[in-house]
């Protein structure tokens, strides 16, 4: 069992990972809130797939509320519809709500806690790769605009996270690979280990049956560098910015496919090749080191085609949220491990780059 602190200057709390631990999941939540009503946030399948062994050490079950699957549900209507059931089951501020589902759903209950009565408490049990390795921590909840990607949320972080590796065995493989985009972004932005790591065991990651020590060690890993980036920046202000390496291209690419196409990491691991040019016609890092990191986002791909021009990927990087007075920031890597935010990223520059981005897409088709 591996127990990561996030600690900022509004939030305490752990991220415990432990293979097994959702069978002892309810001593767990009553350690933590000994004595609030229990909601469960979850979506129908996973809740087919999850509930015995969720339910095994819960004296009596506690209510379910359900939300659909899939990124196009997340937005406002979904969250006042949850809403509009708690306040009919009688929630109140003494009430604990459990995310237990992949980033969409904690991002919406996350956000769902922030606003209901202006706050109350939620913890998060997070059931896909992507959601152990990165959403379920550091307080970002939210949902989408037609206009943008997470543009209506709040920062409200969880009671705790909770962990549980085995979760992963019943993802589809699309889904598990665009987790480890997250997985490889933490790597290339922090930690040179668990990109060798990456790089050494993607067998033993992809097998059919994943390897749950393997996962395990990733989902460590990649919780340990989101936390020692979201404890020196909690609201993004600067450092944390580095969390968004290939998301100002993957987040319009996700808008300009409506978000249909592509699952999020899928269009962060274009994102991020999009990000290794820029990097690589700046001289910021080697071909060698360009192509090593390339190689790697590949190999947790396939990334799936999509369509967009870069002229138009470029535009919607205007209702990106990292802007500052007007000026658009961008996560460079300066090599394997370290990275750098900009803010004189021409609109030729990332144009060039997000060509480059869609020739490979095109010669990989
Ligand atoms: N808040 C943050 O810091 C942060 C960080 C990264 C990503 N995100 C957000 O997370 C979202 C993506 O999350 P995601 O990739 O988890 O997608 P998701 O929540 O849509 O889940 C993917 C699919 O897997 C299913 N599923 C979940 N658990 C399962 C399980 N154990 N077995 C089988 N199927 C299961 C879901 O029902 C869904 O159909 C995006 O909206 C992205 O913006 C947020
Ligand atoms: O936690 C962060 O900070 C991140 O940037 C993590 C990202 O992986 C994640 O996709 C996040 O939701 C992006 O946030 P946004 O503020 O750029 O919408
Ligand atoms: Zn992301």
């Amino acid at each position: 069992m591996s127990s990561i602190k996030v600690t900022t200057p509004t939030a305490q709390y752990e991220v415990v990972i432990s293979p097994g631990l959702l069978r002892t999941l309810h001593r767990r939540v009553r350690t933590l809130s000994p004595k609030s009503r229990l909601f469960v946030i979850t979506s129908p399948n996973i809740w087919k797939l999850w509930s015995k062994p969720f339910l095994a050490s819960f004296p009596t079950p506690p209510e379910v509320l359900f939300l659909p699957a899939g990124e196009s549900h997340k937005r406002l209507p979904s969250v006042e519809r949850l809403a509009e059931q708690l306040a009919q089951k009688g929630a109140d501020r003494d009430s604990l709500l459990i995310a237990f589902g992949g980033g969409v759903l904690g991002d919406m209950t996350g956000f769902l806690a922030a606003i209901y009565m202006r706050g109350i408490p939620y913890l998060q049990v997070p059931t896909t790769l992507l959601a152990q390795v990165d959403s379920s921590v550091g307080g970002k909840t939210g949902v989408n605009l037609a206009a943008g990607k997470n543009l209506i949320g709040s920062f409200h972080h969880p009671l705790a996270t909770l962990v549980d590796p085995e979760l992963c065995l019943t993802l589809p493989a699309a889904e598990l690979r665009s987790g480890l985009q997250e997985s490889v972004k933490a790597a290339i932005i922090r930690d040179p280990k668990l990109f060798r790591f990456l790089e050494t065991k993607t067998e033993a990651i992809l097998a059919k049956k994943p390897d749950v020590k393997a996962l395990t060690r990733v989902v460590t890993a990649s919780v340990q560098v989101k936390a020692n980036v979201v404890n020196i920046d909690e609201r993004e202000s600067g450092p944390r910015m580095i969390l968004n390496f290939g998301h100002t291209i993957g987040h319009t690419i996700e808008s300009a496919t409506e978000y249909k196409v592509l699952l999020h990491g899928q269009a962060i691991g274009w994102g991020q090749i999009a990000a290794l040019h820029v990097s690589l016609n700046r001289g910021l890092i080697t071909q060698a080191e360009f192509d090593r990191m390339a190689t790697l986002v590949y190999a947790y791909g396939p990334l799936p085609p999509f369509k967009a021009t870069a002229k138009k990927l470029v535009a919607l990087t205007a209702s990106d949220k990292k802007r500052r007075s007007g000026r658009r920031a961008f996560v460079l890597t300066t090599g394997i491990g370290s990275t750098e935010i900009v803010f004189d990223v021409t609109d030729a520059e990332l144009l060039t780059a997000t060509q480059s981005m869609l020739h490979e897409m095109k010669n990989k088709a």
